[in-house]
């Protein structure tokens, strides 16, 4: 169980300041989706949370920084899967996943058994155990997504970074993408951290939002808090309605002008 927490975070990009004195904070076992329009720096944050950009500012880990690190450390904390990543076309799906266990494995050691079972057991859990000896070259674009989120979930690190997770899956494995996601928060108290598009399902499974504009963090708080058709209006320029949901969430309807 782990919080991870982002303190005045700052990030350069291209000589133009992309983020500025964020701070957010996602406690153990709670998920935090990160929502903003196109271009408002979500990406950004999640990279920097993960380590791999250069920034100002802090990122902790149950209030230690990560900073003094090394990255197998991190890597067993934070776990980090990109929304379009570079996949090795000529690796298998198994030996793809397999490399989220690098950070347990020994300097020229191999991996053991136990990491081949972990590995075999998530890409049960994502339903890719038939794809398991195909090339990442020959799957599809949701295969594809699944394989990169495999991959994050074998590092069994207690925080989970994800961008956009969803993006190139059916409505069938979107769900059962999310509703993994939440099983395993639920049971192994993992921190979720997730940038997502869709602010209904954003706020069907979020415990908390942090709303990203202008380089910093417009609002932050319960989906009832931050799905207004106010601030999606201002910060998305878009027309909506906003209505209760399933359990009171609120479900956001675009609206013809
Ligand atoms: N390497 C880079 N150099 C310069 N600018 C960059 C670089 N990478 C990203 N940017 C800019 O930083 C800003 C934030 O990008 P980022 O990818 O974090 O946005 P986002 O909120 O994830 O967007 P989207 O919803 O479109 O995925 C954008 O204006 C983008 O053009």
């Amino acid at each position: 169980m782990s919080r991870v927490e982002a303190r005045g975070l700052g990030v350069v990009l291209g000589g133009r300041a992309v983020l500025a004195g964020v701070d957010l904070r996602a406690d153990a076992g709670e998920w935090l989706a990160v929502i903003g329009a196109n271009g408002a720096g979500k990406s950004t944050l999640l990279r920097a949370l993960a380590g791999l950009l250069p920034h100002s500012g802090e990122v902790l880990v149950d209030g230690t920084p990560v900073r003094g690190l090394r990255p197998r450390e991190r890597a067993r904390l934070l776990a980090y899967a990109p929304q379009t990543p570079a996949l090795p076309g000529d690796m298998t799906v198994f030996d793809y996943a397999l490399l989220g266990r690098t950070p347990y494995i020994p300097h020229l050691g191999r991996e053991s058994r136990a990491d081949r079972e972990v590995t075999g057991s998530v890409l049960e859990r994502l339903d890719l155990t038939a794809l398991a000896g195909r090339t990442l070259g020959h799957l599809s674009g949701g295969e594809r997504q699944r394989v990169v989120l495999a991959r994050a979930l074998t590092q069994r690190a207690s925080v989970l970074l994800l961008d956009e997770p969803t993006t190139a899956l059916d409505l069938g494995h979107q769900q059962q993408v999310l509703e993994l996601l939440d099983r395993l928060r639920l049971a192994d108290g993992l921190t979720v951290v997730t940038t997502l598009h869709d602010l209904s399902v954003a706020g069907q499974y979020a415990d908390r939002m942090t709303l990203v504009a202008d380089g910093g963090a417009a609002a932050t708080g319960t989906p009832e808090q931050v799905l207004t058709e106010e601030l999606i209006g201002e910060h998305f320029d878009a027309r909506v309605r906003v209505v209760a949901g399933t359990g009171g969430r609120p479900q956001v309807h675009l609206e013809r002008p």
